[in-house]
């Protein structure tokens, strides 16, 4: 779940895109970089959190009253400086190109570039053919007169041909800043503007977040499968989305995204705590009477204050972040995720001990949060410990740019909820149920269509089996601690079952 953003103003860039791509830390913490043109493209990326990549010298050099830039969560390819975006290519034009998400026809894409145009990618980022294949349509056209129809065209075919998730901002050279996303528009992005005395500055931006530190106003979302340009002098051309079904992605909303942000009209942190509410009614079909309700920071907070309100119990806030700790979940090893969660939560005894806690959590994925929260709460002294997952067990590899592509690493997958609860050590374990959350984000209620395929193994992009045994092995080859991943789970939560 990569952060992008893209800037076109009358002045230079960098000093916003810096703010913009600050703001979306939370969506990627492997890598950062920006690409800007003034009269040639500067680019600077590296491994890294964006403070720690753009020092004073680079951000000087990076000139231009145009850019774009990522934050990279590595979901295709090694968690590697080479693989960090944006990527560039000189012909057509010079084109500059930043992703989200995840091409699941990569085998097919690159067989066509390489039969069709001779290309072939330097790297096994899949931003390399999305780019590659726009850039090989795009120079079939008169480039001499290169008109906004043309460069629609050239996306058109692009969308045609590149299957997946991709949310994708584009400089071409002399010619204006392009954004588009696949025909279902499984990861969001946003258009905003900002006027000044000098004219108008346009950005684009995952989340619009980014617009609130910036003062820029919101414009639109780039819905799904609509291209949106602006030109050199400014003007807007809109390329019409597709009239067929969406699939936004329901675990943005759960857990990806900012709590401030409007993801497809929705306010996250709203979402978050009907999810909460929603959970009520388990709560108490299960005889459960907690004397408190927590949450596990940061991404449970909403999920938790609203199943408090909705049950009449007290909320605490019983677990302290350390705020210079990421998130764990995004890491790309699980020995890294573990350090990361050791580091970063510790409970408030007095709170607890002796208390019935009914702790929070957005979800449970690998269960490495989890099962030390339980363990730490039981340490403080709770004498009983409920935990509850605002998310329904995640069953199926997500395939469109979430790092969990191997139902290996996925506890659901494996194991049922009463494995799951001895494994953590909880006295109960609750989670959504999935028909709650399709009918909590049902197109009736304004949510567009919903991609929940990791809750329910239905992929939107149809049949997906080749790639999924694709996309499993290409992680694996890529997991530095393979071994110790593999027995994490395994070795510790008791045999499997069949549910
Ligand atoms: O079951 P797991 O594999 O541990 O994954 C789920 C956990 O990971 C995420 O937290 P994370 O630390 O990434 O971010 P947060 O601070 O936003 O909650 C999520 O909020 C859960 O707490
Ligand atoms: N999470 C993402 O959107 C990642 C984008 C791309 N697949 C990469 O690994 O760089
Ligand atoms: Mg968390």
């Amino acid at each position: 779940m990569c952060g992008i953003v893209g800037f076109h103003g009358p002045d230079n860039v960098v000093a916003d895109m810096i703010v913009g791509l600050t703001a979306l830390q939370h969506r990627g913490q492997d890598a950062a970089g920006i690409a800007t043109f003034d009269d040639s493209f500067h680019l600077h990326k590296g491994q890294g959190l964006v403070n720690d990549v753009f020092k004073p010298k680079h951000v000087k050099k990076l000139k231009g009253n145009i850019g774009i830039g990522h934050v990279r969560y590595t979901t295709q390819g090694a968690n590697d400086s080479d693989l960090a975006q944006p990527f560039t290519t000189s012909y057509p034009f010079g084109l500059a190109m930043v992703h989200n998400g995840n091409v699941i026809n990569f085998r097919d894409v690159a067989k066509r570039l390489h039969e069709k145009y001779h290309v072939l990618p330097k790297t096994t980022n899949d931003l390399e053919l999305i780019m590659y294949t726009f850039a090989s349509e795009l120079r079939v056209k008169d480039l001499d007169h290169l008109s906004v129809v043309d460069i629609f065209d050239a996306v058109e075919t692009t969308q045609e041909l590149v299957k997946g998730a991709y949310a994708t901002i584009t400089m071409i050279a002399g010619h204006g800043l392009l954004a588009f996303t696949d025909p279902l528009g499984i990861r969001p992005l946003v258009l905003g503007r900002r006027d000044t005395p000098a004219g108008p500055v346009y950005a684009f931006a995952s989340e619009s977040t980014c617009f609130d530190y910036l003062d820029f106003e919101f414009v639109k979302n780039v819905g799904p499968g609509q291209a949106i340009f602006i030109d050199n002098n400014f003007q807007v051309h809109y390329k019409n989305p597709y009239a067929s079904p969406k699939a936004f992605c329901a675990f943005e909303h759960i857990y990806f995204a900012r709590e401030d942000s409007v993801i497809h009209g929705h306010l996250v942190a709203r979402e978050r705590v009907r999810l909460g509410k929603r959970l009520a009614r388990k709560v108490v079909d299960a005889g459960l009477k907690p004397d408190m309700v927590i949450d596990v920071p940061s991404s449970g907070y909403f999920a938790a204050s609203g199943l408090a309100e909705a049950i009449g119990v007290p909320y605490r806030r019983a677990l302290v972040k350390n705020n210079h700790m990421g998130r764990s979940f995004i890491v790309p090893t699980q020995a890294g995720r573990e350090d990361v969660v050791k580091k970063k939560l510790n409970p408030i005894r007095e709170f607890v001990a002796g208390k019935k806690v009914a702790v929070v959590d957005d979800s449970i994925v690998r269960g490495t949060t989890s099962r030390r929260i339980v363990r730490l709460l039981r340490e403080a002294g709770a004498a009983e410990v409920y935990f509850i997952s605002s998310a329904p067990p995640i069953v199926s590899p997500c395939i469109y740019g979430i790092d969990m592509a191997m139902s290996t690493e996925l506890i659901a997958a494996n194991y049922s909820t009463e494995e799951i609860c001895r494994y953590i050590e909880a006295d109960k374990v609750i989670y959504q149920d999935l028909s709650d959350l399709e009918e909590l984000f049902a197109e009736e209620k304004g949510h567009g269509g919903s991609c929940f395929a990791c809750f329910s193994g239905k992929y939107p992009t149809g049949d997906v089996t080749h790639y999924l045994r694709h996309i499993q092995e290409e992680r694996a080859s890529h997991r530095g601690d393979k071994k110790k991943e593999k027995t994490s789970v395994s070795a510790k939560a008791p045999e499997p079952t069949e549910h």
